[in-house]
């Protein structure tokens, strides 16, 4: 375990309700500062709800939840994370760049900030590696493409935090490895903190650290090495399989 006051983020008794379900159930975890932790579990685990709390986008969030040491959706946390949600949030009838010079705009406004901005937005569509379709347009790109437009946004005010939700869903391995390859590259480059989703274990393997979750609650906080070590499992996959056959072992002796 990492230790808890030095986490990027940290969670006690993380709890989330929606509408009559409570689909985050007291999670207790950090994560670990500059370092890429995956979140991972199948689908409607609450991932996503998950990192609509860190972001300070849920509503109906109790226990303590601190992100770069402020309370969760403090204002001053706007800048600080760059949030990239499920569906690609680009308008399709702008060009990659009249997009980020729109959001470049929002978030550092005024004619006297033009250059800075203009200097902000080739360096971002430089690293999601869209600078020869710069001029394209969003509507015209394929599915990755955009995927990487909503990163590039994400990355215009040098977060110290990137929250990713399943950035990879439906592209091709090619890409896939590309992306990882970037999340890497910002990881070490800017001493990013990255949380990232996925539903794909061997994405998995690609993390520092992984947070394994099933049914609302973390079933294991640890490195890939780590959870393959303690389960005698030779992938997260088959670690994640032993955690969650463990889980419903105890719950089966507990009735
Ligand atoms: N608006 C909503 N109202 C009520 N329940 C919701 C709402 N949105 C999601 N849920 C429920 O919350 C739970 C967690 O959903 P969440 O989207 O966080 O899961 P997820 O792990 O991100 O899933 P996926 O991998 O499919 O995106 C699910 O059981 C879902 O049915």
């Amino acid at each position: 375990m990492m230790n808890f006051d030095e986490g990027a983020i940290r969670a006690r008794g993380l709890t989330v309700r929606r509408g009559d379900r409570t689909v985050l159930r007291g999670l207790d975890f950090a994560v670990s500062p500059g370092r890429i932790t995956g979140l991972l579990g199948p689908s409607g685990c609450g991932k996503s709800t998950l990192m609509r709390a860190v972001v300070g986008t849920q509503a109906k969030v109790t226990g303590t939840l601190d992100v770069l040491g402020l309370p969760a959706g403090d204002g001053a946390l706007r800048a600080r994370i760059g949030y990239v949600t499920q569906a690609p949030s680009v308008y399709d009838d702008l060009t990659v760049r009249q997009n980020l010079d729109y959001f470049a705009a929002v978030l550092d406004p005024g004619r006297a900030r033009r250059a800075a901005r203009r200097e902000t937005v080739t360096r971002a569509i430089g690293d999601v590696d869209l600078a020869s379709h710069a001029d394209s347009l969003a509507g015209r790109l394929s599915g990755g493409q955009r995927s990487r437009v909503s990163l590039a946004v994400a990355l215009l005010g040098t977060p110290e935090l990137l929250v990713l939700d399943e950035p990879t869903v439906g592209l091709d391995p090619v890409l896939r490895r590309d992306l990882w390859d970037l999340f890497h590259r910002i990881a070490a480059e800017r001493a990013a903190t990255i949380l990232v989703s996925s539903h794909v274990m061997d994405e998995a393997e690609r993390c520092h650290r992984l947070l394994l979750m099933r049914d609302g609650e973390i079933l294991a906080d640890d490195t890939p090495d780590a959870l393959r070590a303690r389960t005698r499992a030779e992938t997260v996959e088959a670690a994640f399989l032993h955690l969650v056959d463990e889980a419903n072992a105890l719950q089966e002796s507990a009735r």
